[in-house]
């Protein structure tokens, strides 16, 4: 009966999806240029815009892409090989327009590794921003704070990361390696670009921001669990100010292949480092309503700071 009902769902389409999913899914190792190119020619043919600044939207950040103007919105959905976004407050649209200028393609909505996507597949949007074009990307999060002087609604410009799920061997750039990317084994000692990074403290205090920006240390896991008291102390005593689900998978894909970045995030709350604490515990809806409420500064800011850059990208 069961086998039944299931089988009566299987259109000739959705089995095809499914097939390819399960295809991409077995594939343990990186993406190479190859087969990049036929998501990217999927990308192209929908626009003929040619963006120098990549951007990925954090949890509850979306916003962001509304601040493109003449955009093309291309849902994941109508893009070849790419996953749908299965991950509230991440629409799932390709957005590509101008940002104070430039000529920007937006991930509104991130792929992330609890979604059951292997480490390749996660980044392989950042591989599709390099082919066509762009040598600048912002990264966006919402991440708990383990910093106890980290008050929810702090924006800290990242310095570093630690990527604990790739240090478990879920490293993106895992497989043989595509020297049209770049090298086997790319230097991390400066992920987040200096000059980026002193840009944002400047142009954050130039807008009244100096109350809550910070600048410290993000640290990936892989989710979709929140952290234990025991996992948060251990974190916090190995220097991580922020702890997230993302984006230092998407840095190191970055890097690899010679790309400046910038990133942020968003504290939404602040981690509890008390065994019984009868603190209140996180919640993806508590994520969003804390990133959607600070989410305007954090637009400004990027907005700001894109349009100082404007020349040089
Ligand atoms: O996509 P980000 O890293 O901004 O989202 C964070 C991590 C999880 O996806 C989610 C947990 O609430 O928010
Ligand atoms: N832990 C992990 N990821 C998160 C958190 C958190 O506390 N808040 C938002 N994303």
């Amino acid at each position: 009966m069961a086998a039944m009902s299931l089988l009566s769902f299987e259109t000739p389409e959705r089995r095809r999806s499914s097939v390819n999913l399960a295809e991409m899914h077995r594939k343990v190792s990186q993406i190479e240029h190859d087969e990049i190119q036929k998501v990217t020619s999927s990308v192209l043919e929908k626009t003929n815009l040619c963006p120098k600044l990549g951007i990925i939207c954090g949890s509850g950040l979306g916003g962001l892409a509304n601040e493109i103007k003449d955009p093309q919105v291309i849902p994941y959905a109508e893009i070849e090989g790419f996953p749908k976004c299965t991950v509230q407050g991440h629409a799932g649209n390709l957005v590509l327009g101008y940002l104070s200028g430039v000529p920007t393609v937006c991930m509104q909505g991130r792929l992330h590794f609890y979604e059951g996507h292997p480490a390749w597949l996660v980044t392989m949007p950042i591989r599709m921003m390099k082919l066509i074009g762009v040598e600048t990307l912002i990264v966006t999060n919402a991440a708990g704070g383990l910093n106890q002087d980290y008050k929810s609604g702090d924006v800290m410009v990242i310095k570093d990361h630690i990527n604990m799920v790739g240090m478990t061997g879920h490293h993106p750039l895992v497989g043989p390696n595509d020297d049209k990317f770049g090298p086997r084994f790319p230097a991390m000692t400066v992920p987040y670009d200096r000059e980026l990074r002193h840009l944002a403290l400047q142009t954050a205090e130039e807008l009244g921001f100096s109350s809550f920006i910070r600048e410290g240390v993000y640290l990936s896991l892989s989710g979709p669990s929140y952290e234990t008291p025991s996992e948060s102390i251990f974190m916090r005593s190995i220097g991580a100010d922020t702890v997230g689900m993302s984006t230092a998978p998407e840095v190191v894909v970055a890097r690899h292949a010679g790309m400046r970045v910038l990133g942020f995030s968003m504290v939404t709350n602040v981690v509890i480092l008390e065994l019984d604490s009868d603190a209140i515990p996180p919640t993806h809806q508590e994520v969003m309503d804390t990133a959607n409420a600070r989410a305007k500064d954090l637009q400004l800011l990027v907005k700001t700071i894109v349009g100082k850059l404007a020349s040089t990208l």
